[in-house]
């Protein structure tokens, strides 16, 4: 269960039973067909296939490289948070568990996954930091419109990482009745393997869309945002072994990297473990956690997916990081260009898009995966760009 170095289960002995199930669960779900039919026959409720199209004025001012939307915000609950939440509550159901619970940051992964529950008549609880409940108050509501419970959690920094620890916390003392549907590709084994998997309909669709749109030819680079590394993996995996695409995520670069605010893992990040994996951790020299930022809740995490660590190790995929203020420009050029109003997380790839675009001739052609759309954000960005 690695990815080169990275991966691994690093938790305590009581959660490797409930692991290991859940691994096996997963193992024989991909390998039954009637997994698949019955997730598909769900695609129609999400909304997939989700579309792919030209974004002909962002590419005329990026001036480069033709550039494509992935539109993932288009999903039923507003994100590709729902991809995951849906799959995983069929494995929830074939683990005859009736109880499920998510930790959440934006918001959205709690939405999707209150959405799965209430289609399926299983009871929820989204863990949410303190401070993610105040600047994502629309999702908050839509969470418990949907009959779930919403766990204020007061501990920490109050944002995504001590949700999450919350998450794991109950989990260890409700195994038996509970499935904890991790939102992104982080987290011990066999999660980041089972969430990228489920997310890789995005690139599938992505890839035959756009070969389809080009007389069978590939694109020359995939571009998304990078927060835990779920929408990301999921559009890059179907790509990973066609070498002439390049691979780039775009990282949350807060008030700049070279301030200790920020949510760039992957750019100054180090190896260590934490959330139960190897990966690459923002830490300082003894080893502790920093504390992050980014104007995007969906991006404020100091831990990163594995195989997206080992992707940059091994150099097959690239990380930029998007300051708070880039990322606006970009939410600003998608409203205005496009007309698409994209969540803070995904701007960060529209303007890591249309940097790379620039770098590129007009022959070439780029696919940025916009994974969520930006209603959850317009308060944040009316209070910080009161003048938009
Ligand atoms: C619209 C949107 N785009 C990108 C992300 C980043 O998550 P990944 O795709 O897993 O890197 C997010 C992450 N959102 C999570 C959430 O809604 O709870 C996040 O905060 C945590 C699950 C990691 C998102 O909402």
């Amino acid at each position: 269960p690695m990815f080169g170095q990275f991966g691994g289960q690093y938790v305590p002995e009581a959660l490797h039973k409930c692991l290991s199930e859940l691994e096996h669960a997963f193992d024989d779900a991909v390998e039954d067909p009637a997994f698949w039919d019955e997730l598909k026959s769900l695609y129609t409720y999400i909304g997939r296939p989700s579309s792919l199209h030209e974004a002909a004025r962002l590419t005329e001012y990026a001036g480069g490289a033709k550039i494509w939307l992935k539109r993932e915000d288009l999903n039923h609950t507003g994100s590709h948070k729902i991809n995951n939440a849906i799959a995983q509550v069929l494995l929830a159901k074939r683990l005859g568990k009736t109880k499920i619970i998510a930790e959440t940051g934006a918001g959205q992964h709690g939405v999707a996954t209150a959405t799965a529950c209430a289609k399926f008549g299983l009871e929820c609880k989204i863990f949410m930091g303190a401070e993610d409940v105040r600047r994502q108050a629309l999702n908050v509501f839509r969470i418990r419109i949907l009959g779930a419970e919403v766990v204020a959690v007061e501990n920490g920094t109050k944002t995504l990482r001590d949700a999450t620890s919350e998450a794991f916390r109950y989990w260890v003392s409700n195994l038996d009745s509970t499935h904890y549907i991790v939102g992104s590709a982080i987290g011990p084994h066999p999660y980041p393997t089972l969430v990228r998997t489920f997310q890789s309909t995005i690139g599938n669709e992505a890839k035959e869309q756009f070969k389809q749109l080009n007389d069978g030819k590939l694109p020359d680079a995939v571009v998304a945002c990078v927060g835990g590394g779920s929408n990301s993996t999921g559009m890059f995996s179907p790509f990973e072994h066609d070498l002439s695409v390049k691979m780039v995520g775009v990282e949350a670069g807060g008030s700049g990297i070279d301030s200790d605010h920020h949510s760039a893992t992957l750019t100054v990040g180090r190896v260590g473990v934490f959330h139960g994996v190897k990966t690459f951790v923002l830490q300082d020299d003894d080893g502790q956690v920093h504390d992050t930022h980014s104007v995007s809740a969906g991006l404020d995490y100091p831990g990163v997916g594995p195989e997206l660590a080992a992707w940059k190790e091994s150099g097959r995929a690239s990380f930029v990081a998007a300051t708070d203020a880039q990322a606006l420009l970009g939410f600003k050029l998608l409203s205005q260009l496009e007309g698409i109003i994209p969540a803070l997380e995904s701007s960060h790839a529209v303007y890591g898009g249309v940097e790379l675009a620039k770098t590129m001739s007009k022959d070439q052609n780029i696919i940025i995966n916009v994974s969520g759309r930006g209603d959850k954000d317009v308060q944040t960005v009316a209070e910080v760009l009161p003048k938009f």
